[in-house]
Parts: C-alpha cells; structure tokens; sequence
C-alpha cells in the first residue's frame, strides 16, 4: 500500500459520508435513484449521461473518484441533466429544478466546511497522476 493508497482511502470514507447525507435528505428524494426508464421513455433521447446519488455511492466504492471535484462534477451533472429534462414553467418543473439546484448548492457547501483544503490539492495532486 502506497502513502497515496492511504489519501485516497481516506477520500472515499469522507465521500461516502457526504453521499449518505444527502441521500438521507428528503428535499433530494428525486436524486437518490436512476430516473425510471421504463416510466420516463423519452428521459435517454433528452439525457446522454444520467446520473443520482446511489451511483454515486457506487462509483465510490469502485475507487471511481480521486478528488472532491470529480465527485462534485457528478453532482452538478444530476442537476444539469434534471434543469434539462425539466426546462417547462410548469409548477412540477420548477420544484424539481429548484430542488436540483438546493441539491448542487448543499453539496458544494457541505463538501466546502468539511474538506481540509490541503487535502483536496494533494488529492487533486493524485488524480493528475493517474
Ligand atoms: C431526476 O428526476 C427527473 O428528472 N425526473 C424527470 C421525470 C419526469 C417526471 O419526474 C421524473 C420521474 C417521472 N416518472 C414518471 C412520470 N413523470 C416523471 C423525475
């Protein structure tokens, strides 16, 4: 086992953390599972890269994520895919995508007062490597 082995154990432990609250928060209940693709036919004709929270979980027990900011640009893809299939001004569209944007924002936020920064470059350090 490498130092870097180490960091990056460390990483995926504070990520499933981060994961598991927002999973655990109602106002995210549309994020938390892949988009049923038997119920929302059109959702891969309008949605080229589907993504939600439990694959997220997923993605970091396969060693998917070398730094915050990968993991934080998979957040921001669940809520540039649900702004994209959800544009309407209707009143549904409006909560999901209110609720897509709440989901971004909590992330970015919660990652940025529980994050050593230091942490985060040497990680990002890692993750240029491989
Ligand atoms: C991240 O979630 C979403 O982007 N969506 C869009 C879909 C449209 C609408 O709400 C979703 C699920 C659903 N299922 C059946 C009928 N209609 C819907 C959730």
């Amino acid at each position: 086992k490498r130092k870097e082995d180490y960091k990056l154990r460390e990483l995926r432990i504070f990520l499933r953390d981060i994961c598991r609250k927002l999973a655990s928060n109602r106002r995210f209940y549309k994020f938390t599972k892949p988009v049923d693709l038997e119920e929302v036919t059109d959702y891969l004709d309008i949605i080229k890269q589907p993504m939600d929270l439990e694959t997220m979980m997923t993605k970091v027990d396969m060693h998917k994520y070398n730094c915050a900011k990968e993991f934080l640009d998979d957040i921001d893809l669940i809520c540039a895919n649900a702004l994209e299939y959800n544009p309407d001004r209707t009143s549904s569209d409006k909560q999901i995508r209110h609720e897509a944007c709440s989901l971004r924002d909590h992330a970015h936020a919660l990652i940025e007062v529980e994050m050593d920064s230091d942490f985060e470059i040497e990680c990002q350090d890692i993750a240029k490597r491989r």
